[in-house]
């Protein structure tokens, strides 16, 4: 209780009179848990929205160049694709990039090994998910989100261009969403390298044969992507582009 003082300030507020309140801020706070089921309302996850951002933007502003690397989290151990994502990593880290991926397994572990494994700063951007998933080990600066949209934006900002190995709907979906920010003027020379021509071909051939003849797209739109299964080459593209 707070004595009924003549004068009460709170914060910049002075009170007198009848106006003296008969408790502290701070008691109100801590005497009485009172109802929770604002933390289930969109006011309180704005501020969890918030806090991802600030969280993702303080980790990620000094991290020097990098390069983002996606690609399936299901291509394991022993898989082409794998070993592939093993040799980006490691090269991207001898060109001087932090190598930035989902931090999940697959791909995103193998990128994360070649770049931790070469000595450099391996990022993971985890993703809450139904099911347990979990860092991958080789991630040495990891970061869980909870919202796809908070840690897409740190995949962008904090990246010099994408690598973007074979994978499934999430590779697509990154995938497309950078060529998108490319193509509508978002983001400004952003280097996106598919690598897999065998994968990546007949894709292609559909957005040429399909999306070009519907005129969906335009002709230049095709050039946003640098397509190669030469794991130096897709750095060197990545280097030339930002040069
Ligand atoms: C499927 C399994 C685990 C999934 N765990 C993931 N962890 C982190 N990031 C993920 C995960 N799954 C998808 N992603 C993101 O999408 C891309 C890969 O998705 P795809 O559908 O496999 O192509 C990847 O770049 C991540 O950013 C258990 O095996």
């Amino acid at each position: 209780m707070v004595s009924q003082s003549r004068e009460y300030r709170k914060g910049p507020v002075t009170l007198r009179g009848r106006k003296v309140p008969t408790s502290t801020t701070d008691q109100r706070l801590l005497d009485n848990a009172g109802p929770n089921d604002w933390v289930h309302t969109d006011p309180w996850r704005v501020l969890r929205i918030q806090a991802e951002f600030v969280e993702g933007f303080g980790t990620l502003s000094e991290l020097g160049p990098a390069v983002s690397v996606f690609g399936s989290a299901r291509t394991g151990p022993g898989h082409p694709t794998y070993e592939l994502a093993e040799v980006v990593g490691r090269l991207l880290v001898e060109a001087g990039y932090a190598v930035i991926t989902g931090g999940g397994p697959g791909t995103m572990e193998a990128a994360n090994k070649g770049a931790s494994q070469a000595g450099g700063t391996s990022v993971g951007l985890g993703i809450e998910l139904p099911f347990e998933a979990g860092l991958n080990e080789h991630v040495n600066l990891g970061i869980n989100f909870r919202y796809f949209f908070a840690r897409k934006t740190m995949f962008v900002k904090y990246a010099q261009g994408f690598i973007v190995l074979p994978g499934g709907f999430g590779t697509l979906d990154e995938l497309f969403e950078a060529i998108t920010l490319v193509q509508t003027g978002k983001v400004t020379r952003f280097p996106i390298v598919l690598m897999g021509t065998d994968f990546w071909a007949p894709l292609l051939d559909w957005l040429r044969a399909t999306l070009l003849e519907h005129g969906t797209i335009a002709g230049a739109d095709l050039d946003l992507v640098h397509l190669t299964d030469d794991p130096a080459e897709a750095v060197a593209f990545v280097r030339r582009a930002r040069a």
